[in-house]
């Protein structure tokens, strides 16, 4: 078929049991754009996406390549015609290496002609054309989030893409990754690729489209050149309506310190000091943002407090006891809560229904069991009027909650974590993943935790979300705290530069 000029998506429909997912979608790529799709969670940019890449069967609808119809009935299809994608929850299996993941989707004549050394050559140049520096003899468990991407995007390649899906590819990655891929993107636009690009994060949307599709609900509902739009008017036309994210207000008072850490030392998975004698409080009625790029610790820190991470030395105060090296049940019970930066295998467990994710922590306590004996009655009314008030969008509580879109497994998690109404919590990444409309409910519900006297450990990458949200601001840095400023006194760059390891005043 050669290369693809043009790829579109004729009136696409796909209903799942309960759900109409998509509706009557069109989508028009061409070689050397970049389309964002947008809208909110659950409106079903993914499913389309799944659907180009031979993962789903449409109702109904047609896929034509350079004007031509085809049938694209599984991804090595897709693979085939020169269509790539990058999935959000990343689809390597991790106890294989980079070579035995890039080789699964290949179609070899025989076992005989199945030679790995060749496709690990193969990788090897690729890696180096396009310098992503990918070892292919890795096991793919020993790769960070930004290098499991890549080998996404060097199987891709290697199976010659020249149309390329990216789904939400910055939400896991540093500052630093996401300007890589970005200016990646920018080299093979400029060869001939074309690019479907899937974000929530809207000014990525403007600088790296050319065009947008917005769908809501499953239908196309806006479509615009990229020049011509604006950040309010993408918002707008996700959600339905204007949004407008929070900011805390300024406080002069605070409560107790309810979190104390000293002195707090720890290792990674790998050995390596991850904490290296953190001292840090947290009020009650504060949010604390912890500013950093991912893996300077802050995922140490948060697991420590939650139990999850040993610590070697020091001590953590939760309520004037020592919670250091307690068991993650106890310090649950003691009143902690966490959102996980995993949302799918640390927040939830995928198999189990949404209602069983939501009462998770609680189900064989008062109001849920009454002398052992679950109250289904209660649970269910409690999880319905749940999801009305996250707008969790699921044809049901008896759903599976890893058949929901991303950004509303994050709703599940958050609303079980907020709503048992914990004196702590430790958020990790909130936003992620989520829409905008929903980011503006989660910061409006911390906020008003916080309102609650709640302490509250903010974890984030997103400049806006900490300056928006918290009260101080710390700095992480090579697990140190480098620096502890007033949010509402916070200055861009400085935070920026901090982040880097760059203190004022420091040579
Ligand atoms: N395998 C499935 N079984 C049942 N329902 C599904 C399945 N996959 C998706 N859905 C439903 O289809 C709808 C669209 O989901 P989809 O994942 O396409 O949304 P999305 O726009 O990609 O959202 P997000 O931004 O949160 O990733 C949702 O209501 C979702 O629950």
């Amino acid at each position: 078929m050669g290369k693809i000029q043009s790829m579109e998506m004729v009136d696409i429909t796909k209903t799942f049991p309960g759900v109409i997912a998509n509706k009557d979608v069109n989508l028009k790529v061409e070689s050397g754009e970049v389309l964002a799709l947008l809208g909110e969670n659950g409106a079903g940019k993914t499913t389309l996406m799944n659907i180009l890449y031979g993962l789903y069967k449409p109702n109904g609808g047609r896929v034509l390549i350079n004007g031509q119809e085809v049938n694209i009935d599984s991804p090595q299809k897709a693979l085939e015609l020169g269509i790539g994608m990058v999935h959000q929850h990343f689809m390597l299996v991790p106890s294989l290496t980079v070579t035995e993941n890039v080789a699964l989707g290949i179609k070899f004549k025989s076992k005989f002609s199945m030679n790995l050394d060749r496709v690990a050559e193969r990788i090897k140049e690729l890696s180096e054309l396009h310098k992503m520096n990918i070892n292919p003899d890795l096991l793919i468990s020993d790769l960070s989030v930004g290098e499991r991407q890549k080998v996404e995007i060097i199987k891709a390649l290697y199976h010659e893409a020249n149309l390329l899906v990216l789904d939400e590819p910055t939400a896991a990655l540093t500052p630093q990754e996401t300007d890589q891929l970005i200016e990646w993107l920018r080299s093979v636009i400029a060869e001939g690729m074309g690019v479907i690009f899937i974000s929530h994060k809207l000014n990525e949307v403007m600088e790296v489209s050319d065009r947008v599709e917005v769908l809501r609900d499953g239908e196309n509902v806006f479509s615009t050149k990229t020049s011509e739009t604006n950040i309010d008017e993408l918002a707008r036309n996700m959600a339905g309506r204007d949004v407008k994210l929070p900011t805390a207000d300024r406080k002069t008072e605070y409560g107790e310190e309810i979190v104390q850490l000293e002195n707090v030392w720890a290792k990674n998975a790998r050995g390596i000091d991850a904490l290296r004698g953190i001292n840090l409080n947290i009020r009650k009625g504060e949010i604390l943002g912890i500013a950093g790029v991912s893996g300077n610790g802050q995922k140490e820190l948060a697991e420590a407090i939650a139990g999850l991470q040993k610590i070697y030395k020091g001590e953590i105060r939760f309520k004037g006891e020592n919670i250091a090296n307690k068991s993650v049940q106890q310090i649950i019970d003691k009143g902690m809560g966490f959102v996980p930066e995993d949302r799918l295998h640390m927040g939830t467990i995928p198999g189990f229904k949404v209602k069983e994710n939501m009462i998770l922590k609680d189900y064989l306590r008062d109001p849920f069991s009454k002398i052992f004996l679950l109250d289904r009655t209660y649970i269910n009314d409690y999880c319905k009027s749940t999801v009305d008030e996250y707008d969790v969008k699921c044809p049901n509580i008896n759903t599976p909650t890893h058949a929901l879109s991303g950004g509303n497994i994050q709703k599940v998690i958050l609303s079980r974590e907020l709503k048992r109404k914990p004196d702590a919590l430790i958020a990790s990444y909130p936003i992620r993943g989520v829409d905008i409309a929903s980011v503006q409910y989660i910061h409006e519900k911390l906020l008003e935790a916080r309102d609650d006297d709640m302490a509250i450990l903010l974890i984030t990458e997103e400049l806006d979300e900490l300056i928006n949200l918290s009260d101080r601001i710390a700095v992480i840095y090579e697990g140190q705290i480098l620096d502890i400023i007033d949010a509402r006194a916070a200055d861009k760059s400085k935070l920026g530069l901090l982040m880097a390891g760059v203190k004022e005043g420091a040579s």
